[in-house]
């Protein structure tokens, strides 16, 4: 079963685990943040050798937190190991992108690192594991795993694309000067990258409509989708590191509501169904309903007009022609 466990020990994986996300991240897993105040964790820790005396330096700072909930914690640079009988597993590890680069330039240092997580993930872990890709190119890099992960149900990995989400509230609640918690019906759309396609058609805040308080679907398409396709890369130019804070909260966000349910839709990219028209074999992001146990339903009934159907297919596009790029250099 997946989680909530209360009577049991969830085990987490984590990779790239001495890395900056992961320096963010690995206190709201130990703390109950992300899988409640109940649920008691050991955490497996995968790092690349060269890493691994850094990570011993995570691991006393984790030991010093204190953490009650946090059962115990193995370090190590074997997969086998690390995602030995794990529930969740979240994959952070891999190269991050420097600026002047496109997610998709990630693609070659990275796909081999899916193709053997994704042999290992299927070999040890739960049958029910929970699987995020958080590495870029997250949707790409998640659609290898997949493929190599022949014992996961394909609807049991997703990527993240919960940091574009967040930041499209944020922007909202930021332009309309409202609460961030007031705002929704967001989604984003298509993949983790430039193409991506935040949609405030359907938004709300308050329970009233945003779009005409944005100023409309052309002012939209001006000022407020770029921001939110390039916000990686402002923070990377101010940063000269790309987003890490923000990208481990968006991790736990995802979690949390994959996990432990979510009144709210929220986007998670996902093992594409044939819904909206996007073929299976890659994985796109959509508005989902997130069930709790680690259940979702992607959100249909939607009508698409023409203005969200072009972005729709160009960031489609895109993620069609990443996976003949990873198919290729898999050969
Ligand atoms: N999907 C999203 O919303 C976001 C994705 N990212 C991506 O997350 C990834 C990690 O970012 P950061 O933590 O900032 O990078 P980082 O470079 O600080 O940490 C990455 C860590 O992964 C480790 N690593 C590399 N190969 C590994 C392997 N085969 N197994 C286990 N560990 C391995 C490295 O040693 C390093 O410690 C990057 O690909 C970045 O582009 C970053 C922000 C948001
Ligand atoms: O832009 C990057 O490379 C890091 C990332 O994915 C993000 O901040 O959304």
């Amino acid at each position: 079963m997946v989680t909530p466990k209360p009577n049991e020990t969830l085990v987490v994986a984590v990779t790239g685990a001495a890395g900056q996300i992961s320096y963010s991240l690995l206190p709201l897993l130990a703390n109950g943040t992300v899988f409640g105040p109940q649920q008691r964790i050991q955490l497996r820790l995968l790092e690349i050798p060269p890493a691994l005396t850094a990570l011993s330096g995570v691991t006393m700072e984790l030991i010093d937190g204190a953490y009650p909930l946090l059962e115990s914690i193995i370090e190590t640079s074997d997969p086998m190991v690390a995602f030995r009988n794990a529930d969740v597993a979240i994959l952070v590890g891999a190269f991050p992108r420097k600026q002047g680069m496109e997610r998709k330039d990630l693609l070659s240092k990275n796909v081999s690192i899916f193709k053997t997580q994704g042999e290992a993930l299927s070999q040890v872990a739960s049958r029910d594991v929970r699987v995020v890709v958080v590495g870029n190119p997250a949707n790409t890099n998640a659609m290898v795993l997949s493929r190599f992960a022949v014992n996961i149900p394909p609807r049991n990995i997703s990527a993240l694309t919960r940091l574009d989400h967040n930041r499209a509230c944020a922007q909202v609640a930021h332009k309309l000067g409202v609460s961030v918690g007031s705002v929704d019906g967001v989604c984003i759309w298509g993949n983790h990258s430039s193409t991506q396609y935040p949609d405030v058609i359907r938004a709300t805040a308050d329970g009233v409509p945003v779009l005409a308080k944005l100023g409309g679907a052309e002012t939209v398409a001006e000022h407020f989708i770029p921001v939110i396709q390039k916000r990686g890369a402002a923070v990377i130019k101010a940063r000269g590191l790309s987003s890490a804070m923000s990208a481990a909260n968006a991790i736990a966000d995802h979690m949390r509501s994959w996990i432990c349910g979510d009144d709210k839709i929220v986007s998670m990219a996902v093992a594409a169904d044939g819904s909206y028209g996007i073929p299976e074999g890659i994985y796109y992001s959509f508005p989902v309903r997130c069930l709790g146990r680690g259940e979702y339903e992607i959100v249909q009934g939607i009508e698409i007009d023409e203005f969200s159907k072009r972005y729709m297919d160009a960031t489609k596009d895109e993620l069609l022609s990443e996976r003949d790029d990873a198919v290729s250099l898999l050969a």
